[in-house]
């Protein structure tokens, strides 16, 4: 080929490769054009890969209501909502909506799937059943006193390297809170789930670096998650071979896949004492039919589900608690008074900590004041398309959950939703707290698809709150210093420091 034909070829091809584009773009944004969202997500993934990236997801996530609606484009093929009967009616049982390919981009195993990444609803309905009575404490009376075990860990941890005497003498080291929650999740995540916490507590540290290497890859994760084409590379079989953790890791989720692997072995082989953690011997899941395998990649998947998500509804609680001194005092109120009339036991249960008003609002706008995932979890309209809105949506678009902006929602909140004031759960009528209620369980979706951790997340909410505001008061250490809150589908929080006193009403 003579040069003059070599550049004649690149040219064209040049050309041709630039008119695909074109069309290919212009073909993008004219399918979902009626859809109002900002301009950038109507043709690329641009928008959606800063968003994830940026650390500012919740931000750019809970302004999209007010700015565009309740159905909002925010990708070529992706719509977002924050009306919560569309939420529920995707969700529901008789839904004909599958999962999204974005739930594949939490997968871990090349070879076998976790409820989570069952993006087909008959087969998850068939492990949601297996998995139904292990999660959801029927088969598995043990997993309230576990997580008092634990609660007792984080008070001797507290009480042993955090409390500050009376008087000027005594030394001071500040507590984090975002990091001894995580601690105790995972400890909690650990003793349910395998039969012997991890020791996270015992040692003051996360002993197999989990949190450490969440905090690391979390924006990547979030990026390839979020954008389909990164996406199908990242999270194929081949991507998760070659990517993803491995049992001969020497920390974080591959040294942790290991010691799940081993426990799960251990108890198929059968030389397994009688134990009441999800996965014993006599433990409900095996029971229920699932293989090794499909018991390894369900137990690894309950810390990735279960560790973070519940700790950073701690500490937000926390913080918002220490920072709102009117709710801090009622809610110490109602406990001392809870005690005074000895209608809780040592340790409070999950059934006498629902019985507590301000307990429960100050919980549930906890919740709603910071939503626990920014994640997407996404539905796809199944192939005939549905109207929604008033707006055609073809076959193969995603729909998102935008929880940002419902619970920052003034119409269902009121007006100061903006702000951390669990009252508004108590000065209506009780039809209205419940709607409010079912609205800031969304939280933790809905339907076939609702968090199946969601009974043991409330267990720890409740009685952690409790317990350790019964013995122990909290105050900002330095309240002028910075803290670290980023949003890559779930939070990284760093630097929450507080100082803890003892409590006069223990
Ligand atoms: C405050 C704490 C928690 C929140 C906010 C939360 C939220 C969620 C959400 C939003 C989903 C996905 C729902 C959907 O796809 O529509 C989910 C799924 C799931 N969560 Fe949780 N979660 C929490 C704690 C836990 C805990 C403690 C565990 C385990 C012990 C857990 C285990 C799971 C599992 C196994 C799934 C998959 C369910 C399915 O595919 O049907 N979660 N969670």
């Amino acid at each position: 080929m003579s040069i003059l034909d070599l550049e004649q070829t690149v040219k064209l091809s040049c050309f041709l490769f630039a008119g695909y584009f074109l069309a290919s773009t212009l073909y993008q944004w004219h399918r979902l054009r009626h859809v109002p969202g900002p301009f950038l997500a109507s043709f690329s993934y641009l928008w959606i890969a800063i968003s994830s990236w940026s650390g500012r997801q919740y931000e750019i996530q809970k302004v999209l209501g007010e700015k565009y609606g309740p159905l909002v484009r925010v990708g070529p093929k992706d719509v977002s909502t924050d009306d919560p009967e569309v939420i529920r009616r995707l969700s529901s049982a008789k839904s004909p909506y599958p999962r999204s390919g974005w739930y594949d981009g939490t997968r871990i195993h090349s070879d076998s799937d976790s409820m989570f990444t069952m993006t087909d609803p008959t087969i998850h309905d068939k492990r949601k059943a297996q998995t139904a009575a292990g999660y959801s404490g029927r088969e598995t009376p043990g997993v309230e006193s576990a997580v008092e075990e634990q609660i007792d860990n984080l008070i001797g941890l507290i009480r042993r390297s955090y409390i500050r005497k009376p008087g000027a003498g005594s030394k001071l080291l500040p507590l984090d809170l975002s990091k001894i929650y995580s601690l105790f999740t995972l400890d909690v995540i650990s003793r349910i789930a395998l039969g012997k916490e991890f020791g996270c507590l015992e040692a003051d540290k996360d002993v197999l670096g989990f949190t450490h290497i969440v905090e690391a890859f979390m924006p990547a994760m979030n990026l390839l998650g979020d954008v389909p084409w990164a996406r199908n590379i990242a999270f194929s079989k081949l991507g998760v071979k070659l990517l993803s953790p491995k049992p001969t890791d020497k920390s974080g989720i591959g040294l942790m896949m290991k010691m799940v692997n081993d426990q799960v072995r251990k108890r198929y082989t059968g030389d397994a004492k009688a134990s009441t953690d999800i996965l014993g011997m006599e433990g409900s899941f095996r029971r229920n039919g699932l293989s090794e395998i499909d018991c390894q990649t369900e137990a690894l998947f309950m810390f990735i589900a279960g560790s973070e998500t519940t700790a950073s509804v701690m500490r937000i609680t926390l913080l918002y608690l220490i920072a709102t001194p009117t709710a801090y005092q009622k809610l110490k109120a109602e406990i001392k008074t809870a005690l005074e009339s000895g209608r809780v036991s040592n340790p409070i249960t999950a059934a006498e900590a629902k019985q507590l008003p301000y307990l429960q609002a100050v919980l549930y706008e906890g919740i709603r004041a910071r939503p626990t995932a920014t994640g997407t979890f996404s539905r796809e309209v199944p192939p005939e398309g549905d109207t929604i809105h008033g707006h055609f949506l073809p076959g193969g678009t995603t729909v998102a959950m935008n929880l940002s902006s419902l619970m920052r929602s003034k119409t269902i909140f009121g007006e100061d939703a903006d702000i951390f004031r669990p009252e508004r759960f108590l000065e209506v009528n009780q039809e209205t707290r419940e709607e409010m209620q079912r609205i800031v369980e969304l939280m933790f979706g809905y339907g076939r698809w609702m968090c199946a951790g969601k009974v043991i997340a409330w267990l720890e909410l409740n009685k952690t709150l409790f317990e350790v505001l019964r013995q122990f008061d909290f105050q900002m250490y330095n309240p002028q210093a910075g803290i670290i809150a980023r949003s890559h589908g779930s939070w990284v929080d760093k630097n929450i420091l507080v100082t803890v006193t003892e409590s006069d009403i223990a």
